[in-house]
């Protein structure tokens, strides 16, 4: 070993150092170009940043002698400057970039697609700029990934042979690496010094491979010792605080059309300041609706004002970026970032220019009112779904948003943590003073939580109104469905307020003069009387009934006994006890459908 020339060693080295550092940074950015770029030069530009993994290495070598040779423009030019390319080691670093340059980006851009896109759309809703969603959320998620590209680069500039022969020569002790050295030593009858080489960079590659995969097993453990903040825990008075009382309401109009490949939202909405539930059948268009108002998506037409500011107008070509918005979402999935600590998520969205202090006042009051004070250096993968659902909404306020889109946050969670949750939810509501809207499929919490409620179907804005009129008066039919009612039949009008409801078997009287082809009536609006005295009351028999705790749902048929299980026409609800003294009545039950509670449609 002690006479074996070492420098195609340090040379090889010198090469792949330098040609991974740099392939390194053009490889990241060439995947993050591509990741959102759909042009329809895409297929082209991937197809070019590829080539050389497919070409033969004297191809590679041939273009590139193309490119730097000294008859060639470039070559010239160089020359002009009294500057050379070939037969320099510079040489081999360009055709180890070159030949490198696949690997990096395709796995950089592979890591990058593997993130979930809800998290870069938080990122921006938190008013993070392109750069900093990008060395902030991009980079740290992708780190697997990019550190396995970054291996990859090294080991194959390492071993790069032939187009580096091509262009940079075999100069002994000026651009001889140890793949050249190897081949010319065995061409020489060499076989101890090719060997050597072999060995050598064996080693080498084996060692970084071996040394990265190491270093990244450690990684997990070593995040959560060491990238603890040193947040300062200080009582300090609620940032929930409201805002001036004789403030004007915030205020919320949107009216836009987007239209998708299978789907088309015209909504029309508008928010006077009371948490709006936005209520909907799935796909009917509920979160793109979100996804609009927070400038992830871009309408093909109308405008988004949001108190006195024009989030989006599209004759005036006025398109906000979600990063300018002040809007606070808090995604199904939460979209906590998992590589930052609770306080780390809480602080990405508190706006720039506060001092460090001032900043760690906020967070800390947020963990106060979220009560998660004493969590702040946890993980999100340290926290139950209730938790991680309170920091995603402390996050949301702490970037002190005009609005908060709040896209099914309970729907992951048991009943008893929904429960306890939406009365957190609620008092966080009350002080916040921005506008509100909430996406539920759940008609009891949309009730409890909102004022308004909007409903949204095949994505139009069918009704907007105050929450009780919308459960009294449903609008339409498929409103009355939506918001619970059980018991519909077909209507055909007899007379003057009379009319039969087919479905159900039996002539009704009605009050005022609706008409329409349905009528429908809740389930706790059914009345079980002892006589048929009472105008609309029928004679029942009970065909099968369900329980919950406090409640049976009884299935009844009206005028005759049922057949079978599934014969029967209402639905009626009633508390367990008021059950449990009626079900001595003894069949049939009366059934009263009183004319105050039908619905026409
Ligand atoms: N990026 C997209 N490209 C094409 N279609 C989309 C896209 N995003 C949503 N859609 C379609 O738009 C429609 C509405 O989707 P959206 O997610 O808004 O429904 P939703 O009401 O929120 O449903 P759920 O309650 O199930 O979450 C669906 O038919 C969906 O397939």
């Amino acid at each position: 070993m002690s006479d074996y020339n070492l420098s195609p060693l340090w040379i090889s080295l010198r090469i792949a150092g330098l040609a991974t550092a740099i392939t390194f940074v053009l490889g990241t950015l060439a995947a993050y170009g591509m990741l959102h770029y759909r042009g329809r030069w895409r297929s082209l530009i991937e197809a070019v940043l590829i080539a050389p993994l497919v070409l033969p290495p004297t191809v590679v070598g041939f273009a590139l002698l193309l490119v730097f040779g000294r008859r060639t423009i470039l070559g010239q030019l160089l020359a002009s400057l009294d500057l050379s390319v070939i037969f320099t080691w510079y040489a081999g670093v360009i055709t180890a970039v070159v030949v490198a340059l696949p690997l990096m980006y395709r796995t950089a851009l592979g890591s990058f697609q593997q993130i979930d896109p809800t998290l870069l759309a938080a990122a921006r809703t938190l008013g993070a700029s392109g750069v900093r969603v990008f060395g902030q959320v991009l980079l740290p998620l992708a780190l697997p990934g990019i550190l396995a590209g970054v291996t990859l680069s090294f080991a194959r500039a390492l071993g790069e042979f032939g187009a580096t022969l091509m262009l940079a020569g075999n100069i002994p002790g000026r651009t001889q690496t140890l793949s050249m050295a190897i081949f010319f030593a065995v061409q020489a009858g060499d076989m101890r010094g090719a060997a050597l080489g072999s060995a050598l960079i064996l080693m080498l590659s084996l060692g970084v491979v071996t040394g990265v995969n190491l270093w990244f097993q450690r990684q997990p453990l070593q995040r959560h010792r060491s990238r603890n903040p040193s947040l300062r825990v200080a009582a300090v008075p609620s940032t929930l605080a409201n805002r001036d009382p004789g403030a004007p309401a915030p205020r919320l109009w949107v009216d836009i059309h987007k239209r998708l490949p299978h789907f088309e939202l015209r909504a029309h909405l508008t928010s006077r300041g009371q948490p709006l539930g936005l209520l909907g059948a799935s796909g009917s268009g509920k979160s793109l609706l979100l996804r609009c108002i927070a400038g992830i998506e871009t309408p093909d037409a109308g405008r988004i004002l949001l108190n006195d500011r024009v989030l989006f107008d599209a004759e005036q070509g006025i398109r906000l970026p979600s990063a300018q918005r002040r809007v606070g979402v808090i995604f199904q999935n939460y979209a906590l970032f998992p590589h930052l600590t609770v306080g780390q998520n809480i602080a990405f969205g508190i706006p720039a220019g506060l001092s460090e202090t001032e900043k760690q006042e906020r967070i800390q009051a947020q963990l106060k009112s979220i009560q998660l004070k004493g969590w702040e250096n946890r993980y999100p993968s340290e926290l139950s779904g209730g938790q991680q659902q309170r920091v995603a909404l402390a996050r949301a306020l702490a970037s002190d948003p005009e609005i908060l889109l709040l896209d099914e946050p309970f729907s992951a969670l048991d009943t008893h943590l929904r429960s306890h949750l939406e009365h957190q939810m609620s008092e966080i509501l009350a002080d916040y003073k921005g506008v509100t809207i909430l996406v539920t499929h759940n008609m009891e919490e949309a009730f409890r939580l909102c004022e308004d409620l909007a409903v949204l179907e095949h994505g139009q804005i069918v009704a907007q109104t105050d929450k009780r009129r919308l459960f009294e008066a449903p609008p339409c039919l498929s409103i009355a469905q939506l918001t619970g009612c059980k018991n519909i039949s077909r209507a055909q009008p007899l007379g003057p307020q009379w009319i039969a409801a087919l479905d159900w078997g039996c002539e009704l009287q009605i009050q005022g003069s609706r008409s329409g082809e349905h009528i429908a009536i809740r389930a706790h609006h059914l009345a079980l009387r002892r006589d048929g005295s009472l105008p609309n009351t029928f004679p029942a028999w009970l065909v099968k009934w369900s329980e919950t705790p406090h409640r049976f749902t009884l299935f009844f048929k009206l005028n005759s006994p049922p057949s079978h299980s599934q014969d029967y026409h209402l639905q009626a609800e009633v508390l367990r006890e008021r059950w449990q003294e009626m079900q001595n009545w003894g069949s049939p039950w009366w059934l009263q459908l009183d004319p105050s509670h039908l619905m026409m449609f």
